[in-house]
This record gives C-alpha cells, structure tokens and sequence, in this order.
C-alpha cells in the first residue's frame, strides 16, 4: 500500500535529514516509525503527505506515485500532523462540515459521513464543542476526525499521543486499531510500539537502522534494550 524506494530529502541549509529510505507498508498494517529526535520521522511522513518535495527517491502510495500523481496520494491519504489542528474557538461540528464540504460533499453528504466518523472515534455528541474546551485526548480523536472524512485508505500520522496520558493514549490506540486501515505512525513511546504497531522502522540519520516486528527487533532484550543498541540514545 505504501512503497518507498531511495527517499532523500536535503534541506536549502544543508541538512540532509532523509538519506535514502527504502519501506513498504502492507494494506492493513499498522507500522511504527521510531527514531530519536531529528532522525527524520516528520520529513519523510511530510514527504509521503505530498507536503514536501523530495530530492530523490520514489513512491508509490495507494496505487499513485507520489511525483507523477500527487492529487491522486492526497485523495488517498489522511495526514495528521504533531501540532494537530482543531480550531480552539468554532464548534468543531461546523469546522467538520466545512472541511467536508470543501472536498466537495454536499451537506447532506457530509453530515452523514461527519456522523459516521464521529461515531468511529466515539465523539458522537461532542460536536458542539469548540477545540479549546476539550481535554488532549478529545482534541487528538478530532485531530483523526478531521483527517479521516475523505475516506483515506491510509493514515499517517505523527506523534498521534504526545503529551496524552497513559489512558488517554491507550484509549487512543483501540480507536486507531479499529479504523483498519493502512496505517504509518511516528512514535517516541516504546510501549506505544510494542502494544499497537504490527512492524517497527527505525530511522536514525535519516536512514532506516533496522525493522520487524516488535518481537523480532526485541529478541531476548526489552524494545528500550534494543533500541539504544540500534540508534545509540533513547527513542
Ligand atoms: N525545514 C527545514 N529546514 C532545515 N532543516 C530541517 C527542516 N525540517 C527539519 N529539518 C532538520 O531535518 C532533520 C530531521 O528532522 P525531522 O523533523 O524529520 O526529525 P524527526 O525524526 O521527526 O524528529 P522529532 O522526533 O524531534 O520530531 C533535523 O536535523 C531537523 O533539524
């Protein structure tokens, strides 16, 4: 579903933060972007959201190549960014109906599919709401509210807990899992990892370090073990 060969991407500074990235994600597969700070997480998933050209590489995204294709990724893709975006002051319910309008549902359209979203993440009668009023973890379900409503066959999303708390996030993690869909998310939480991704990448440098499975990356040793072994600092 995702199919990545050679990705670079060197900033106007210098920066090389993306240094030829090979992945693949399987229909269904839930993976685990890990990486210590400035590894490369976010430019590689902004590259893939089409929010940021590449310098080299390929990809092929839901059947769209990324360089030839780049209307036909966004209409499949769903992108949630680390600072997330609701609106603090308007009723996200409206913020909602204009988003879906704008990918050019009538109203009617969009207040069946707002509803049936809603329902998905269990935010159903929170739509009154304005952002600002919501806990973190609301604020996060809205955040995939927003990136879900164009019916996306693949999600990315970065740092989708951050700053959550510990039941808040895995209240989070069940949402995720039951959207089934292609999934590639950014993570600093170990734990996080191992309860909800079905394969890991590790991106060090701006190159991936190692993958697998949790078990596999992990073998005797616990994931925190085994990443400061693979990247040398904590995740
Ligand atoms: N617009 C930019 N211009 C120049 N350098 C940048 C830009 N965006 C990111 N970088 C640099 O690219 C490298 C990779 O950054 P990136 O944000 O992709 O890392 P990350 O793995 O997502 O880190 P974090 O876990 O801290 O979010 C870093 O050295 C960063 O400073």
């Amino acid at each position: 579903m995702i199919d990545v060969s050679g990705l670079t991407k060197t900033f106007r500074n210098g920066v090389e933060a993306v240094r030829g990235v090979d992945l693949t994600v399987a229909p269904g597969e839930i993976v685990g972007f890990l990486g210590p700070n400035g590894a490369g997480k976010t430019t590689t998933m902004r590259m893939l959201a089409t929010l940021l050209r590449p310098s080299s590489g390929s990809a092929t995204i839901a059947g769209h190549d990324l360089r030839s294709d780049p209307r036909g990724v966004r209409r499949s893709i769903g992108y949630v960014s680390q600072s997330g975006g609701v609106n603090p002051v308007n009723p996200l319910g409206d913020e909602l109906e204009l988003q879906a309008m704008l990918y050019g549902m009538s109203r009617a359209e969009a207040r069946s599919r707002i509803a049936d979203v809603l329902a998905t993440l269990e935010l159903t009668g929170l739509e009154g709401m304005p952002g600002g009023a919501l806990s973190g973890g609301l604020r996060r379900r809205f955040d995939i509210a927003f990136g879900l409503l164009h019916r996306p066959s693949v999600l990315f999303l970065d740092e989708p807990t951050t700053g959550l708390d510990p039941q808040s996030r895995a209240a989070l993690w069940e949402h995720i899992r039951s959207l089934g869909l292609t999934v590639l998310l950014s993570t600093h939480y170990l734990e996080e990892a191992e309860a909800l991704c079905d394969r890991l990448l590790v991106i060090d440098g701006g190159r991936i370090a190692a993958e697998g499975t949790p078990a596999q990356l992990k073998g005797e040793r616990t994931l925190n073990e085994a990443f400061l072994e693979i990247a040398g600092r904590p995740a």
